[in-house]
């Protein structure tokens, strides 16, 4: 896979709790922090709260994480749908650069807010942060207030 553009945003220092019996990071731990993350992603690029995960292909763990390791994970749009989104991850060591995980293809869709597939109009990606979605604003902005 290539990785040149992917850009790494959130880093994790891997904790006792997130290791399995075998002593190496669960991939539950790393499953559940990449699709946050892939959550977050698809939220701002949509300007829509209401994304959500439709389909996660094949699932590649690379090689594996151990305690106090630092890790980076990344992602980047592939494809914009009528209503979804499609996202390419991979998570690495922050250090070494060595591969732990990659996902060639995440689903979101866009939802109505009666949660029905809703065209989102865009094709492109954008770090502009002028997708944040409007609802999350007022909110902020009354509670300023
Ligand atoms: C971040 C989170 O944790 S979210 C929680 C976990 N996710 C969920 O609970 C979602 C549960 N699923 C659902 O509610 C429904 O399946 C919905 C609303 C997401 C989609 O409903 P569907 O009836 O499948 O919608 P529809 O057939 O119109 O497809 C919507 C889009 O998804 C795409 N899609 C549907 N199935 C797949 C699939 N298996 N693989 C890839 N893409 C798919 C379609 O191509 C379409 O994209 P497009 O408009 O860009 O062409």
């Amino acid at each position: 896979m290539e990785t040149a553009d992917i850009t790494f945003r959130t880093r994790k220092w891997v904790r006792p709790e997130d290791l399995n019996a075998n002593g190496t990071l669960f991939g539950g731990s790393l499953l559940k922090w990449i699709d946050e993350e892939a959550a977050i992603y698809a939220i701002l690029q949509l300007g829509n709260g209401r994304a959500v995960t439709k389909y996660i292909s094949e699932i590649n763990f690379v090689s594996s994480a151990v305690q106090g390791d630092l890790i980076e994970m990344g992602l980047t749009a592939t494809r914009f749908g009528r209503t979804s989104l499609t996202m390419r991850a991979e998570v690495r060591n922050m250090i070494t650069r060595q591969s732990i995980l990659t996902i060639e293809e995440i689903v979101f869709v866009n939802l109505s807010p009666s949660g029905r597939p809703e065209p989102h109009g865009y094709t492109e990606i954008t770090y502009d942060r002028d997708r944040i979605p409007t609802h999350h604003l007022t909110e902020t902005l009354s509670g300023d207030a």
